[in-house]
């Protein structure tokens, strides 16, 4: 990446509003061509931030780069370099699917947009419906007009906030192919959701907000192997649990769960089991997820 500037660089950004200090000197910075996941609880921070890297809000202090290009100092290039699929559904009930997406051409002065327009229907699977009237669309339809309407002038930055709040499985699912298309294509995507397993799924890189200022920021890997220890759950099929392991174990019912540290631990469980004439009718080894390490690091950050 040497040379390029990162797509994102958020400076000590602070916002009141009024006696409300809803950003707390918050620093971020997002690479070129990083799929990045900003998470944190209602009333975090996330739409504010992404209101001011937008250019819709103005920081209280500090400052925010799209591409190298200042949001406020340079709003029109950094404008362009970005797309943001909001929250909210908002349209205009008269014009049809296409149109809306001409008229958002129209904003930034493409005139002969057509192929890309066509490709964007075709992608996010609007095709039959480009001339349909936007208020005859049920609300996840209108939801991938939003995201057409983000991408029209194809800019390199993407920001998608919650995007998939109440979208069906199948439309989450061709949404997300779309996206990951265009992050391969080079495309830097930001995400906010509430749907933890998406951001494991999709992100390599999370931030995580509470109350306006981020309490981590680090590789997804990173994040899951940090904060979360292995656990070896399982069953037996004959014999009885090894005195040695008494105490180490949680019961319920008939099923054991030992907290492993590292992996040698496991081979150690085996072995104590087998020696002592235990068999194993089931094993289950439960990984970290994201959904536990973020509610370990909200509860546990001050
Ligand atoms: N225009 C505004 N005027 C006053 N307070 C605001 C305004 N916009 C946001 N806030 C407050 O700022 C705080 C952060 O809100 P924000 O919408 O950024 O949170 P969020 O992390 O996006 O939450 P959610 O997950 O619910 O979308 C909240 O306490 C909110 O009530």
């Amino acid at each position: 990446m040497s040379g390029s500037p990162p797509a994102l660089e958020v400076r000590a950004v602070h916002k009141r509003f009024g006696e409300l200090h809803a950003l707390r000197g918050v620093d971020l910075t997002v690479e070129a061509g990083e799929f990045f996941a900003l998470l944190g609880p209602n009333g975090a921070g996330k739409s504010t931030l992404i209101n001011i890297v937008a250019g819709l809000a103005r920081a209280t202090l500090g400052s925010a780069r799209v591409m190298g290009h200042d949001v406020v100092r340079d709003y029109r290039a950094a404008r362009r370099a970005l797309g943001v699929v909001p929250q909210e559904l908002v349209f205009d009930p008269f014009f049809t699917v296409r149109e809306t997406l001409e008229i958002q051409s129209g904003y930034f002065g493409l005139r002969d947009n057509h192929a890309w327009i066509d490709a964007l229907l075709d992608g996010l699977g609007l095709a039959d419906k480009a001339d349909t009237n936007m208020r005859k669309l049920s609300g996840g339809m209108k939801r991938r007009v939003l995201v057409a309407q983000a991408l029209v002038h194809k800019p390199p930055v993407i920001i998608l906030d919650e995007p998939t709040a109440g979208v069906d499985v199948e439309l989450r699912q061709s949404l997300w192919q779309f996206i990951q298309m265009l992050n391969r294509e080079g495309h830097t995507v930001l995400l906010t959701t509430h749907y933890l397993e998406e951001a494991e799924a999709l992100c390599n890189r999370i931030a995580m907000l509470k109350q306006g200022r981020i309490i981590a920021l680090d590789t997804k890997q990173n994040l899951l192997s940090r904060f979360t220890e292995k656990y070896a759950s399982f069953t037996l099929r004959e014999g009885r649990l090894p005195p040695e392991l008494q105490g180490k174990v949680v019961a319920s019912g008939d099923r054991y769960t030992l907290r492993l540290n590292d992996m040698a631990e496991l081979e150690n469980l085996l072995c104590l089991l087998r020696t002592q004439g235990a068999v194993i009718a089931d094993l289950d080894l439960v990984k970290p997820d994201l959904e536990e390490v973020f509610i370990h690091l909200m509860q546990s950050q001050p």
